[in-house]
């Protein structure tokens, strides 16, 4: 039965009075601290001000200040009872038959602000992020590309959830811009390493389990209790830049190809509200040693699913469809296993699952498993496509199917910097920039020219430089139109120069002209530049 609240909730929202997830809001008035909330149809329902008016009267809750805080920290500390306790409390209150709130306009008007007039900001501070690697399709997808068939997988995988030490300090939450992330890479065939924006930015599909208690050091979690220190999870995309991870993973794992920059959705959904849509996890074969062993072995089912938002007007694609319930290692195994050797977690630090990709190849969890490392292009919008550009945003959602209501997690989504948005924003961006033309002037300086042929190619492209120069400086200065503005003048410079300047086919077939191409491209690695100094 759909439980009703006197709130109106759409049988397609994702978060009815079955749901009832966690987060932070910001309201619109400045003197306003952040504080925590959860989701209710369109509103979200203050905590704060219902603990404020002494709704919260259970034992655990009626004189605590959990709901008084700028993050979820204490309360999911507080562990199951008090997690129980809050649940039906709210639970009660947002029923259609209470009476409370419902007729109450004052309290009203203070708990239930409209969703979309509000800020929502991280949900926790997170001390610790630990990313797995649980899907055993991805294991195998990235095995038998990165070291063949024979040997995919490698055996410890089967004995352990594999993970690596994540960067905390740079997971944000949804709605925050991505900067390409500029490191060190080595394509294959290529006999030097060089320094540059990733050309082979991707995205990872996840869910991470967020930590309530947490556990003393010395004291490892066993597995049959590691659901109680588990409050809830989030949708997450570790973002990855194929190009660096590649050069550098080899013998620690990855470093700065992940860390910077990791997304989650505002909303925890919590265990208890999963708890209706849990199903039988994988069999494992081998059974794993006696501490991973549980007797009900148990995932979720939640589908989820990944959009990316072009720059092409209103351009969308649906990249992939997964569900949480490919995952071989259980998220109370993954727990387990981080604590078994007295390693203490602490409440509010995050556990990734890993991509969670599914056996069909529209089920895969990240661009790198969709194009094979760039070798099978997807098509966007009729163009081939290998990893992400400027300007994509990439949406993850997931929910779980009820008989008339969905359980949903939002959105969690974050889109890759446009280049003109950072020159106009980020002076610093703008002296990089410059700098690296000027360096491209003296390399040019350096190029011999006796033949006329090739003088004549110089001249052209150093030009072109000066253009360039040009292009920024009217970027970077003019800030009083809008971006849209920017961006339509910007695309029409570009063409207008690469018609005026680059039609000579001399250009394009001259090493003088390939060098300039593959320089420009390491120091800049965005579309227009690409596009103008290839002169396609
Ligand atoms: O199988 C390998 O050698 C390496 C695999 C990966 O590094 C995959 C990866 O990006 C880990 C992750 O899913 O975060
Ligand atoms: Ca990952
Ligand atoms: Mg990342």
């Amino acid at each position: 039965m759909v439980l009703k609240s006197f709130v109106e909730v759409n049988p397609e929202s994702h978060f009815p009075l079955e749901n009832l997830p966690y987060g932070i809001f910001k309201s619109g008035n400045e003197a306003d601290p952040p504080r925590p909330c959860i989701a209710i149809g369109d509103f979200v329902f203050n905590l704060s001000a219902v603990s404020s008016a002494g709704l919260f009267n259970g034992p655990l809750l009626q004189n605590s200040d959990c709901f008084h805080q700028t993050s979820l920290n204490k309360f999911v500390g507080m562990g199951r009872p008090a997690w129980k306790e809050a649940r039906s409390t709210i639970q009660k209150l947002l029923s259609f038959d209470e009476p409370t709130v419902r007729d109450n306009a004052t309290l009203r008007e203070e708990s239930l602000l409209p969703m979309n007039k509000v800020q929502m900001l991280l949900p926790i501070v997170i001390g610790d992020y630990t990313d797995f690697f649980s899907s055993m399709y991805h294991a195998r997808n990235c095995g038998i590309m990165f070291r063949g068939p024979d040997n995919a997988i490698q055996p410890n995988w089967f004995n352990l959830p594999i993970a690596y030490h994540g960067r905390a300090s740079s997971i944000v939450v949804s709605g925050t811009d991505l900067i390409r992330p500029r490191g060190q890479a080595h394509p294959v065939g290529s006999s030097t390493p060089y320094f540059g924006p990733s050309r082979k930015l991707d995205f990872e599909l996840e869910m991470a389990a967020v930590v309530g208690p947490g556990n003393e050091l010395g004291k490892p979690v066993d597995v049959t209790e590691a659901a109680d220190h588990i409050f809830g999870l989030v949708l997450m995309n570790d973002w990855s830049a194929r190009d660096i991870q590649a050069w550098e993973y080899v013998p620690l794992g990855p470093f700065l190809g992940k860390s910077f920059g990791t997304t989650i959705s505002p909303w925890i959904v919590t265990l208890d509200a999963l708890g209706p849509f849990s199903c039988d996890a994988p069999k494992q074969e081998p059974q794993p040693l006696p501490y991973l062993v549980e007797k009900n072995s148990k995932n979720y089912d939640i589908s989820l699913e990944v959009r990316v938002k072009t720059t092409a007007p209103e351009h969308e694609s649906v990249l992939t469809k997964s569900n949480f319930k490919h995952l071989y290692w259980t998220i109370t195994q993954q727990l387990a296993h981080h604590t078994i050797n007295g390693c203490n977690l602490r409440p509010g630090d995050l556990l990734g699952t890993g991509t969670i990709s599914g056996p069909e190849p529209e089920s895969l969890g990240c661009l790198l498993e969709l194009t094979w490392n760039g070798k099978n292009p997807l098509s966007f919008n009729g163009l081939p496509r290998m990893f992400l550009e400027d300007g994509d945003e990439v949406v993850l959602t997931g929910f779980c199917k009820g008989d008339g209501y969905k359980v949903g997690f939002g959105t969690c989504s974050g889109k890759s910097q446009e280049t003109v948005d950072l020159i106009r924003s980020n002076e610093k961006e703008k002296l990089r920039m410059n700098e690296a033309l000027m360096s491209l002037l003296l390399r040019l300086d350096s190029v011999p020219g006796i033949d006329p042929t090739v003088r004549e190619v110089r001249r052209k492209v150093s030009r072109r430089i000066v253009g360039l120069q040009e292009i920024l400086d009217a970027v970077a200065d003019s800030r009083v139109e809008g971006l849209q503005e920017m961006m339509r003048k910007w695309e029409e410079v570009v063409v207008e120069m690469e018609e005026g300047v680059w039609e000579d086919e001399r250009c394009r077939t001259t090493v003088e002209g390939r060098e300039m191409e593959r320089f420009c491209f390491e120091k800049f690695g965005f579309r227009c530049m690409e596009r103008f100094l290839r002169g396609v």
